[in-house]
């Protein structure tokens, strides 16, 4: 510095004396600088040879501006600042005054009140960010120092702390009364009546069989097994489902006729299977792999659309799906909820299936009685897990998949391969109730490979298939004289299910000489069937197996029976009537199928509470990795240009670090929640197809999912809007930055489900991943929403949730800096439209709604297709 080196003028208080005039709270540097200018023309200019510019005809100060020592006589006024001045200027926002009558922004921490005269320290309580014209309150408890410039708030920080001991509480309470659940005993004192009635006295079992169904009381394949007659539970069950299904009535029946199915022309999956399955029957359907099992019962259920041939229900043309809260489906692949214990998923299905009438103690009855009869009483506690994490054995959840479905009590029952993965006595003794069902007069059909001699027996009939054509179709008793007529010899000692399939698989050489078989077997079974179904005494059009028939000719004779003409298996009105009654019954009502969805939806994910809590904690980690990189800012996120007639005064203008800060966040928050929101949605559509194939309320699923994922959504906002708001110091309020980081995480949770309802299981998170970030991206950060404007791009970027929040963040930081910078200026120059924050968060609000719109769709639209 040059000039007067040895002068000083400038008092203790930081005022000093110029010519005539005495200067207030100056510094010692601009007193300094000011003594320089000493030597110079009294210009007000510190820079030698300056031509200051009025800013002003009288001592006008704008607001938020410090001008001391301007006057009427010496209004304000800008001096063109000397090169180094001005390089600092725009790098650093330094360097004022240029001259004694300059006005300066109010400094950070400091507010100079109307006039300008003044420049006051922020009391403790206020803070005061730069250009200050009065100090703001700072919110209750937030801390703000002596000369703040900006507020640390502490209150969000104690809700979010107290809502996370809340939540340990309850998830601590909820576990102890699990737990306390597991070691109470459970003890069964009466029945209780499902619906309020009078009890029904305690009749023994073969007394309800015998009322319930004309055919049950002599249906044939072995008794119910004493151990399960003797279990007060099994009467209990037998009683419930009695009165459920009321066969006594009317059940369900099939008659299907040439059914085809060729997904693509050419393609034979199912061709020429006819046949009938009668109400209170028991069916094996057998063959060997890819012989279209499958593909029949997915067909005979309505699940999959034949291409050629006929299905009747009760002798009339129906749509099967009509019937689909009257029947069960068990999966080949156990298809249950991990996070769930055996009880609960059974439970689940039992109050989403049973009729609306019924009272949950009823229900909870009834599936205790049913644990017990499949045998799962000891483990009902116990969570169900996966194949990566498995708690109970493959057999038991197995069993726990057709407790789901008996839990229904469903008119018919389809079976997958229920026996696979269970050991010979627990096979055994799922199929004993199975029988114990089907004399109550359920329809049953299983799909079953290689089953055990005894279980074999238990079946009335068999379907064969091989090549996708019938190979028989008839009583099981009949098998042996059947193939025997086609000169295969039965081993007495072998099981006839193993030689059946190994006739029917083309492996049956051994069983007969003749060397017919040696070349295509299959085909030549197929043709053998097609030509003995042909024959007079059999059918003209229709092979159809009556049970009442079947066991007529086995009581007159001891001869095995054999395939009859058809019977007219036609419901009668009143009886369509009953079928419609009960139907309409079934099912919980749409609320409560909502309120259970939701329900179990929290209890999945507080039993998944490590990917719950690391969720948040990840949340919460973005928001403090966000807010430290805007940490050094000291909250002044944006700087403009000065309202007139100030405007030449300003320095370095910052459009960018706010609209940074709302793009940063937003893609924090997108790799923050994508990921968890693919796990939540996308991992259950098999769950749902289920669900959805067995009647459950698919809208009413959804929507119980997505109301119970928005607990999660809002600690995770909590969680990242607390540490970005305490390490940011946004102007912005923290009310209206959680609300904006509430909704973003609510579309990226909703795209994170489309993502998920559309893509491969395994490619769902990284896609979800993916979409967040160039919905992010489309933020108008960079490029800027202006330059996209001038592309004519902006409906395009409108549609990304990005630009709405984004454009919220920019508008609530910016605009109580009204008062000082050309808003107008800084809007056009971003392109953001500033002072809509409603219509901000509505939009947020419709875009997450809308992609949530979509997700149901794309799965529903994927359920349909199955
Ligand atoms: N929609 C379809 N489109 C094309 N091919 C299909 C379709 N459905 C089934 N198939 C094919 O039809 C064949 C029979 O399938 P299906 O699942 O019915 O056999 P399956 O007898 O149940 O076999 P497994 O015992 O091995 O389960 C298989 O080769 C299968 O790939």
């Amino acid at each position: 510095m040059g000039g007067n080196d040895n002068a000083t003028l400038a008092s203790e208080d930081g005022d000093f004396a110029f010519g005539n005039q005495t200067f207030n709270n100056f510094t010692t540097l601009e007193a300094g600088r000011a003594l320089y200018s000493l030597n110079s023309s009294v210009t007000g200019c510190f820079s030698n040879g300056s031509v200051p510019i009025l800013l002003a005809q009288n001592d006008t100060c704008s607001l938020g501006f410090f001008c001391p020592n301007s006057s009427n006589a010496q209004p304000p006024q800008f001096c063109p600042a000397s090169q180094v001045c001005q390089g600092t200027r725009y790098s650093k926002g330094t360097c004022d005054p240029q001259g004694m009558f300059e006005p300066i922004v109010c400094p950070a921490g400091h507010f100079c009140p109307l006039g300008g005269k003044q420049k006051l320290a922020c009391e403790q309580g206020t803070y005061c960010p730069l250009g200050s014209y009065e100090p703001i309150k700072c919110a209750n408890g937030a801390i703000c120092a002596k000369e703040s410039q900006r507020q640390i708030v502490t209150v969000p920080l104690g809700v979010m702390i107290a809502f996370d001991f809340i939540l340990a509480i309850i998830v601590g309470v909820g576990f102890a009364i699990s737990a306390m659940r597991k070691r109470r005993k459970r003890t069964y004192t009466a029945v209780i009546n499902p619906e309020g009635e009078k009890d029904i006295d305690a009749d023994d079992v073969e007394l309800l069989e015998k009322q319930s169904h004309p055919a049950a009381a002599s249906a044939p394949g072995g008794d119910i097994d004493e151990d399960l007659t003797s279990n007060p539970d099994f009467k209990i069950f037998m009683r419930y489902i009695g009165k459920l299904i009321k066969t006594k009535e009317v059940g369900l029946s099939f008659e299907f006729e040439d059914l085809q199915f060729e997904p693509t022309p050419g393609k034979r999956i199912l061709h020429g299977v006819s046949g009938c399955i009668e109400s209170g029957s028991m069916w094996a359907v057998m063959g060997g792999s890819g012989a279209g099992k499958s593909t029949f019962v997915n067909v005979l259920m309505g699940k999959t659309k034949h291409t050629g041939g006929s299905i009747k229900v009760n002798g009339h043309h129906k749509d099967m799906s009509k019937y689909k809260k009257l029947i069960g489906y068990v999966p080949q692949d156990d298809i249950v909820l991990p996070e769930l214990t055996v009880r609960e998923n059974i439970l689940h299905s039992a109050r989403v299936r049973l009729p609306m009438t019924w009272r949950d103690k009823s229900i909870q009855a009834f599936v205790d009685s049913l644990i017990s009869c499949i045998g799962l009483s000891h483990v009902q506690h116990s969570l169900v897990g996966d194949a990566n994490k498995p708690v109970i054995s493959g057999g038991q959840r197995k069993r726990v998949s057709i407790g789901m479905e008996l839990a229904a009590a469903p008119m018919a029952i389809f079976l997958d391969e229920p026996t696979s993965g269970l050991d010979a006595t627990g096979a055994s003794s799922i199929m004993r109730l199975l029988r114990a069902i089907t004399k109550l007069g359920v329809t049953t059909i299983t799909i079953i490979h290689q089953p055990r001699e005894q279980i074999f027996n238990g079946f009335d009939n068999l379907l064969l298939l091989g090549n996708g054509s019938e190979i028989y179709a008839g009583p099981t008793d009949f098998t042996s004289e059947y193939f025997g007529s086609l000169g295969f010899k039965f081993p007495t000692r072998a099981n006839p299910a193993d030689t059946i399939m190994d006739i029917i698989t083309g492996n049956g050489q051994e069983y007969t000489e003749d060397p017919a078989w040696a070349d295509k077997p299959v085909d030549k079974l197929i043709e053998e069937w097609r030509s003995y179904a042909q024959k007079p005494d059999f059918s003209n059009d229709l092979h159809l197996f009556r049970h009442s028939t079947f066991h007529a000719s086995r009581e007159d004779s001891l001869q095995p029976p054999k395939p009859s003409r058809p019977v007219s298996m036609m419901s009668s009105p009143e009886q369509e009537q009953t079928l419609l009654q009960t139907m309409k019954k079934r099912g919980a009502s749409w609320p409560a199928q909502a309120y259970y969805c939701g329900k179990r939806s929290i209890t999945q994910q507080v039993r998944n509470r490590g990917s719950f809590f690391f969720e948040i904690g990840v949340g919460a980690l973005a928001g403090g990795i966000i807010g430290l990189s805007a940490f050094a800012a000291k909250g002044q996120l944006f700087r403009g240009l000065y309202k007139p007639p100030f405007t030449v005064l300003s320095s370095a203008v910052d459009y960018q670090s706010v609209s940074q800060v709302g793009l940063l966040g937003g893609m924090a928050i997108g790799l923050a929640a994508s990921a968890p929101a693919v796990k939540v949605f996308g991992e259950e559509k098999l769950v749902f197809n289920r669900e959805a194939s067995s009647g459950h309320s698919m809208s009413a699923y959804y929507v119980g999912k997505m109301l119970s994922v928005l607990p999660r959504i809002a600690l995770s906002s909590l969680h990242f809007s607390v540490f970005m708001g305490i390490l940011a110091t946004p102007l912005m309020s923290f009310n209206q930055m959680f609300a904006a980081n509430m909704l973003y995480f609510y579309c990226v949770y909703g795209l994170a489900s489309c993502v998920g309802m559309a893509v491969k299981r395994e490619d769902g998170p990284l896609l979800a991943v993916m979409a967040s970030l160039i919905i992010g991206v489309l933020g108008g950060v960079a490029p800027p929403l202006s330059k996209v404007k001038a592309w004519h791009l902006e409906g395009l970027w409108r549609m990304s949730p990005g630009v709405w929040f984004t454009e919220a963040y920019v508008s609530q930081n910016l605009l109580p800096l009204d008062y000082l910078y050309m808003l107008d200026q800084a809007s056009k120059q971003m392109g953001f439209t500033l002072g809509q924050y409603s219509l901000d968060m509505g939009i947020l609000f419709v875009i997450g709604s809308v992609y949530r719109v979509v997700a149901y769709v794309l799965l529903v639209t994927v359920q349909r297709k199955r």
